[in-house]
């Protein structure tokens, strides 16, 4: 167990007050911050709170903030310091030891210094006569104090016991600041209290990015990892503690976010070097995508992949589940009344209920998800089949681990399967799969972040680039998490409109579910125009699309004609990220649900022709002739 409390403040949490203390507790925090306001909106005392907090087992680490009080002229400086006292009582009925004070952003703050260490030297003297401390947290955009290193300068001059240093990874890591030189400015025992926080890099006004965009570490992209270390390295020893302000967490359901919470806290105790989990899984591909169906549309989803190429390639030895291939992609459609996966179909219809990731060793991979707090799964199994492990993605959907080397030999279709004979090795396969290239996922906005840390965190896959994809009825925004050297791409979308193809995806089928699964191919144009004679429905992309193309990449006519008769997008990788070309075709949707891409990369292109977008979300937005 680590020697530091893991702390969360109310603010990250949504609901009322017990609400959030019993997410908390459930989650597995040690401590809370109590946020005013959320003090203020409960209809009990302070001391019920108190009470709640301490049945729940949650010690309450801070109450915060108090405001706007440092170096104010009179008579602005006793009211504060009333006001002061009045909190403390507050703080003494809620069983709080410790008050964030955060720097002062009136206008009318004073700049001098020793007033400001003045009047917190005056305010600890007032609390320590009560037992209590005073922290000081410099706010990004305070007035006069803006930088830890000013905070500090100041609870310095101030030099009273019971004040200390607040530090604030957001604060410090929004201005491009860091925590160097801490370890030789600052004494442990003065460094009071530490809050976590990561954000997405945007330009715009701190205020506005803390109050709103906010997320919990592993969730952003400030190096809140190395903020930690410093931290510990100075020998702090208090509550690690998140406080998140975010628009999507405020609406979220509170026990999710909470646990998302303490993932993102023990990834970024990992990514300090201060606590040890489980290696990441080696990931070498997706070994499966499982469709949740029923017996009738295990017949026509059957029928739409036959057009694709897939054959029916096995039986379960005692399920109601087929599996059809094509190539190495294997793509399972489980119509077995009473298992996960007809729960799913009860919910949403036909849809993608599970994927299966070839890793290096299952054991480890899913002791690792344990230790991230991710709920595993073992599906009951029939006799001498196996039981492959998984674990739940945020929305209830499966991931299974299988272990590369078993799949390399099939043993794990073998066991579970009836298998038909494959087709002769000299049999012509035009455009075969050579695997998944990526999967795609319409999410609702407020499970981007739990899924992109679940993916992060318990898989290792690396965040890429973000788009904003226009769709003609809104904006698409996508970014795409990849690992085990580009085996592994899964792209992530969401939508404010409910009018765009992921919007009206994501709102039509009850939510997050894979919205289109992509096929790798040494010959794209071979397999379109495979699947084309075998009746696909493949989708049209407009003439201008191939003009514009002619012009922006200098293609001559008779490639772009040879790109259009076959349904195909071009894209070429930005040289500085490896270059390449990428060509690529979609399907029409199955039922209006998911629909299938096929990809052909060539020349380390990495990409997922997000150039192609528009126009691809165009023509699925037409209606289209079959
Ligand atoms: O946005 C704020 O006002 C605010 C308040 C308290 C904090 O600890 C903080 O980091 C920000
Ligand atoms: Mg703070």
């Amino acid at each position: 167990m680590p020697h530091w409390k893991r702390s969360v403040a109310t603010v990250c949490l949504s609901g009322t007050l017990p609400d959030k203390l019993e997410a908390a507790a459930a989650a597995g925090f040690d401590a809370v911050e109590i946020f005013e306001n959320d003090l203020l909106t409960y209809e009990g005392t302070a001391a019920e709170a108190g009470r709640l907090c301490s049945d729940l087992g949650l010690e309450v680490a801070l109450f915060q903030p108090f405001r706007d009080f440092e170096a104010m002229p009179e008579p602005q400086r006793a009211r504060n310091l009333d006001r002061a006292e009045r909190k403390f009582d507050t703080m003494h009925q809620l069983g709080a030891r410790m008050v964030l004070v955060c720097s002062n952003v009136q206008a009318a703050a004073l700049p001098e210094p020793e007033r400001a260490a003045d009047d917190l030297r005056e305010m600890a003297e007032r609390a320590a006569r009560r037992g209590l401390l005073v922290g000081y947290e410099a706010l990004a955009w305070g007035t006069r104090v803006n930088r830890w290193r000013q905070a500090w300068e100041i609870v310095q001059r101030a030099d009273h016991p019971a004040l200390g240093l607040i530090l604030d990874s957001f604060h410090t890591l929004c201005l491009g600041d860091d925590l160097s030189g801490l370890t030789e400015a600052v004494p442990a025992e003065k460094l009071f209290f530490v809050q976590l926080a990561d954000a997405p890099r945007l330009s715009m006004d701190p205020l506005s990015w803390s109050r709103h965009h906010r997320s919990f570490p592993g969730q952003g992209e400030l190096p809140v990892g190395a903020f930690l270390r410093d931290v510990l390295a100075a020998g702090y020893r208090g509550p690690l503690s998140l406080e998140i302000f975010n628009d999507e967490f405020r609406s979220a359901p509170a026990r999710r976010i909470a646990r998302d919470g303490l993932r993102g806290l023990i990834w970024a105790e990992e990514a300090a070097g201060v606590t040890e989990l489980p290696a990441s899984p080696v990931l070498s591909g997706v070994e499966f995508v499982e469709f949740a169906v029923d017996a009738t549309a295990a017949e026509e989803l059957g029928a739409f992949l036959g057009t694709l190429g897939f054959r029916l390639a096995g039986r379960h030895r005692s399920k109601a589940v087929t599996l059809h291939r094509n190539g190495d992609v294997n793509l399972v459609l489980n119509a077995e009344p009473d298992s996960a996966a007809s729960e799913r179909f009860e919910q949403h219809g036909p849809c993608v209920c599970a994927m299966g990731f070839r890793v290096d060793d299952p054991g480890r991979a899913l002791a690792r998800a344990e230790a991230l707090l991710s709920p595993t799964f073992r599906e009951r199994t029939g006799e001498g089949e196996r039981r492959i492990p998984a674990v739940r993605a945020p929305d209830g959907t499966l991931v299974y681990l299988i272990e590369a080397t078993e799949t390399a030999t099939r043993r794990i279709w073998e066991d579970d399967f009836h298998l038909e004979p494959p087709p002769a090795a000299d049999a012509p396969e035009p455009g075969r799969f050579g695997g998944v290239d990526h999967v795609a996922q319409a999410l609702t906005a407020d499970m981007m972040d739990s899924f992109s840390l679940f993916y992060r965190a318990v898989f290792g896959l690396e965040p890429n680039q973000a788009w904003e994809l226009p769709d003609p009825y809104g904006l698409v925004r996508s970014r795409a998490f990849t690992g085990g050297h580009g085996s592994v791409r899964l792209p992530l979308n969401t939508s404010e409109s409910g009018r765009t193809g992921t919007g009206r995806f994501v709102s039509a089928f009850a939510g997050a579910g894979v919205h289109h699964i992509a096929f790798c191919t040494a010959d794209a144009a071979a397999a379109t125009e495979a699947a084309a004679e075998r009746g696909a429905p493949l989708l049209d992309i407009p003439g201008n699309y191939y003009e514009d193309l002619g012009a922006r990449l200098g293609l001559d006519g008779e490639t772009l004609a040879e790109l259009r008769r076959h349904h195909l997008l071009f894209d070429r990788g930005d040289p500085a990220g490896g270059g390449g070309a990428f060509r690529h075709a979609y399907t029409l949707p199955f039922q209006d649900r998911f629909f299938f891409e096929v990809a052909e990369r060539t020349g380390g292109y990495d990409g997922f022709g997000a150039a192609n977008a528009g126009a691809r979300m165009a023509a699925q937005q037409r209606p289209q002739r079959r």
